[in-house]
């Protein structure tokens, strides 16, 4: 399956913004109150700046300049009543703006919170695959980065953009309800405004998607080369990440400069048709006045709303542009999102009637087009020590991968106690397999975290049990190793302590879990000859039930193994004796 994130945006069909926005939606639907709250207080802000104009339109008709060219007796009296009603209008505005403001910042910062979450929870139930194929820095560049771009419109510009629009709204009734004739000059600009948006906005986010992107990749470059450093500085590779980073940023500073005209865009054009509208009123309304059918205080309340019809519409660019950035970050965000697991469980079937733990039944896997293992079929039964050997590259980690579910065969089965292996939930499959990996990943914290991670066992011990459980399970000797035992300090990244001794937390924290089966992949490769006898003595020890898979290039590793398996070119063999084995490898078996 690809999982390819950049690679699957290119074939996918563009999802229209209007069903962007309602998938986001239903995923802040338990906002619907706080949202509708914050479109009262937007709708109230904006019938408020809308009743101005009118008021003073009316006061200058009424007080100042009345039409009929009537004398009003004492004209500052209702001058000064009407100019105290606007202002408590104004306070009003105020509250309501403050309110707006208030309910859709927390709206915002709940989103970023849902929306991360569930990105994390996604990469959480996503396969091997899926990590293999994505770079990390990419990963987190999208649920940091372009789940910020979101809030960003979210918190700041959604309820300015419904408040625009409502404005606007608004200010056009008023417009046509003064006066048809002057209306439709007055919005006749708007109307070719409404035009070039819709041309021009799908670019804008076409742009957008690739300036996110472009960050995403340079996130990545930054992740590997600091992966990396060690290697970096020891190979004198600085030159080489530094082009690359280079490459990135300047694809990045390209990308950038085009999403910035693109959002740009918007603002000179509308101001420009804002400025027709103002010129046509002026012009049209003069002629009005002329002709006896318009008056001064009217033309000064049409004047405003003019502004109040295009000043938002000048505001909304930015927002649309804001928008556009949104819906693209939103694009890359639900593309995760959206993405299955093709580690799916199945239903478990007929149980087949069989001896073995494991069992391998006509095998393929490849990764990709690349075929690792071909028809491959083998038994593991309960209790006993299996050995897989082979050339480097061979696959040994691949049917050690495929043993404990971190990927699916291609066709064929794998049967865990007679059922499919893809019938086991996560928890009791785990519970079931213990794998020490090659390269052990402990988390930060101290030795005892590592050790209790996952395992619910011990959740509740104090350190005496702990202690007295790592004893019983022959672990003593290790614990001793670390100089400050259970709260020895580990840290995930750093070098606090040795590859041998994360090998040795791997190994205790895999055998307390006390599994069916345990896989050591190259699990002693960095520990010194002592250790491993000691290490092979509690792999002896451990409860008669449990079955051993270790894979080892060291063949005095195996030497106690109750059979060997030869992987090479895609095949897992039975090499027999220990000394077939050696004479398989001796012959130098090469992968094909
Ligand atoms: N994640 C992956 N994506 C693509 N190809 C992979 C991946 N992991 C392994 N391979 C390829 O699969 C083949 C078998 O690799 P595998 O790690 O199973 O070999 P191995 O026998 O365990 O080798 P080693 O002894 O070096 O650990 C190799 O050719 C390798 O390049």
């Amino acid at each position: 399956m690809n999982y390819d994130l950049n690679e699957l945006s290119k074939g996918q069909q563009k999802t229209s913004t209007l069903a962007g926005l309602g998938k986001l939606f239903q995923l802040i639907a338990h906002e619907r109150r706080n949202l509708l709250l914050a479109l009262c207080a937007i709708l109230v802000t904006s019938t408020i700046n809308l009743t101005g104009p009118f008021v003073v339109g009316h006061t200058i008709d009424q007080y100042i300049a009345p039409h009929n060219g009537a004398v009003v007796a004492n004209p500052y009296h209702g001058v000064l009543v009407n100019c105290g009603i606007l202002l408590c209008l104004y306070f009003v505005s105020l509250v309501t703006s403050y309110l707006q403001t208030r309910l859709m910042g927390g709206v915002g910062q709940r989103m970023l919170f849902t929306l991360r979450n569930a990105v994390f929870n996604k990469l959480q139930q996503l396969p091997v695959a899926f990590f293999n194929q994505n770079k990390a820095g990419d990963l987190i560049s999208r649920i940091n980065n372009d789940t910020d771009k979101l809030n960003q419109f979210f918190s700041q510009s959604l309820m300015q953009f419904i408040g625009s629009i409502a404005t606007m709204l608004g200010a056009g009734i008023f417009l046509i309800a003064i006066n048809v004739k002057l209306g439709a000059a007055a919005l006749a600009p708007g109307l070719l405004i409404l035009f070039f948006t819709m041309i021009v906005s799908p670019w804008v986010k076409r742009t957008n998607a690739k300036s996110l992107k472009s960050v995403g990749g340079m996130s990545a470059e930054i992740q590997e080369s600091l992966h990396n450093f060690k290697v970096i500085i020891a190979f004198n590779r600085r030159d080489y990440f530094r082009k690359r980073f280079d490459v990135a940023n300047k694809e990045n500073y390209r990308t950038a400069i085009g999403a910035g005209l693109a959002n740009n865009i918007f603002m000179p054009v509308y101001t420009l048709f804002a400025s027709i509208a103002q010129l046509a009123v002026l012009t049209f309304g003069i002629y009005l006045i002329s002709e006896g059918e318009f008056t001064i205080g009217l033309l000064v309340s049409y004047f405003s709303y003019t502004t109040n019809f295009y000043n938002p519409l000048r505001q909304l660019a930015t927002l649309w542009a804001n928008f556009q950035t949104a819906m693209a970050a939103w694009d890359r965000i639900s593309q995760i999102l959206a993405m299955e697991t093709d580690l799916a469980t199945v239903s478990a079937g007929e149980k087949e009637a069989s001896d073995a733990l494991l069992e391998f039944k006509n095998v393929h896997f490849g990764y990709g087009d690349n075929k690792i293992l071909h028809n491959i079929s083998f038994k593991l039964e309960q209790g006993k020590t299996y050995a897989l050997v082979g050339p480097t590259g061979g696959g040994k980690t691949t049917t050690a991968s495929l043993i404990a579910r971190l990927y699916d065969p291609q066709s064929g089965t794998v049967l865990l106690c007679g059922k499919d292996i893809r019938s086991y939930n996560a928890a009791d499959r785990s519970k079931k397999i213990g794998f020490i990996l090659q390269e052990p990943f402990l988390f930060t914290g101290t030795v005892r975290e590592n050790i209790l991670y996952g395992n619910e066992l011990y959740a509740g011990y104090t350190d005496e049990q702990l202690e007295q459980a790592i004893k019983q399970a022959n672990l003593g000797n290790l614990l001793a190793m670390f100089d400050d035992g259970l709260e020895t300090k580990v840290l995930s990244s750093g070098n606090s302590i040795s590859l041998g001794q994360k090998q040795l937390i791997a190994f205790m924290r895999a055998v307390l879990r006390n599994p069916d089966l345990l896989i050591l992949d190259e699990a002693t490769a960095n520990i010194d000859t002592i250790t491993e006898k000691l290490l092979s003595e509690i792999l002896n020890n451990l409860p008669q039930h449990t079955t051993r898979v270790i894979i080892a290039h060291r063949l005095n590793t195996i030497e106690n193994a109750d059979e060997i398996f030869f992987v090479n070119s895609g095949e897992v063999v039975r090499a027999g004796s220990f000394n077939d084995a050696m004479n398989l490898l001796l012959k130098g078996k090469r992968v094909s």
